[in-house]
């Protein structure tokens, strides 16, 4: 696990962007993985800033979100599908058919997990996978207590996480109960990640990430298996004095 120190919040999404964008420089086909939450907004905005700049071209690129919501429509403002369209998709030239985010909303979830599965396989896997972290040690929506061996499947999301996201609802009623989400399998299968870590409120994940025991009970740390792993991880995450 290489772990990249950060000033701060726009130090990490300025490095974390610098990565991503070498990586496409490198293969403009890439398979991207993206995250939602707060943390990677301002990777969004960098690298929007960049396509504007310097017409790095999304054109050839498949992007696979980890996970969203089940039981709010995909054009709710608070639905991950949207929230890609507001931070990124619209501003950047990817093809719409070249986007794959869970489809919650199917009649029949598990089929639309299993069917997320076969895009993963058939467009050859992730190449670069974004990630955030929640307090708890959730990766994606995996929550603790999350099998390593899961692949795309359906989550009841902890209270805490709903808690966590309820800032961006009227009220913490409104956050849905059950998410898809892309598995810890599914995830380490990606042939690169790169976690992305900021704030207080992190500190004891991280710290669990780079201390603790690996175990399902603190999913992210997982992580310490993979062969290319990059923590890219602000001042106050890492706690330092
Ligand atoms: N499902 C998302 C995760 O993909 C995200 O990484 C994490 C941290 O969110 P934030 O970056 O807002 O702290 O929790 C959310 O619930």
């Amino acid at each position: 696990m290489q772990i990249i120190k950060a000033r701060d919040y726009e130090d990490m999404s300025v490095k974390a962007a610098e990565v991503v964008i070498s990586h496409l420089k490198q293969n403009p086909a890439l398979n991207i993985g993206f995250a939602t939450g707060g943390t990677p907004v301002g990777l969004y905005e960098h690298l929007i800033e960049d396509h504007k700049k310097h017409q790095t071209s999304y054109q050839e690129v498949t992007s696979f979100n980890l996970d969203e919501y089940i039981g709010l429509s995909y054009d709710h403002p608070q639905s991950y599908h949207s929230y890609m369209k507001e931070h990124l998709f619209n501003h950047i030239d990817i093809r719409q058919d070249q986007i794959f985010i869970p489809k919650s909303n199917s009649l029949d979830p598990e089929t639309a997990c299993a069917a997320y599965e076969d895009a993963l396989f058939t467009h050859g896997g992730i190449d670069t996978q974004i990630l955030g972290i929640g307090s708890n040690g959730h990766i994606g929506f995996n929550e603790p207590g999350t099998s390593f061996q899961s692949n795309t499947h359906i989550v009841q999301l902890e209270e805490s996480t709903r808690a966590a996201n309820a800032r961006y609802f009227n009220t913490i009623s409104e956050v849905p109960t059950h998410a898809i989400t892309m598995g810890i399998a599914s995830i380490m299968r990606s042939k690169e990640i790169l976690l992305l870590v900021s704030g207080q409120s992190k500190k004891d994940a991280l710290y669990h990430l780079l201390h603790g025991e690996e175990t399902e009970d603190f999913p992210a740390s997982i992580l310490k298996r993979h062969p290319r792993v990059t923590v890219i991880a602000d001042h106050d995450a890492r706690g330092e004095s």
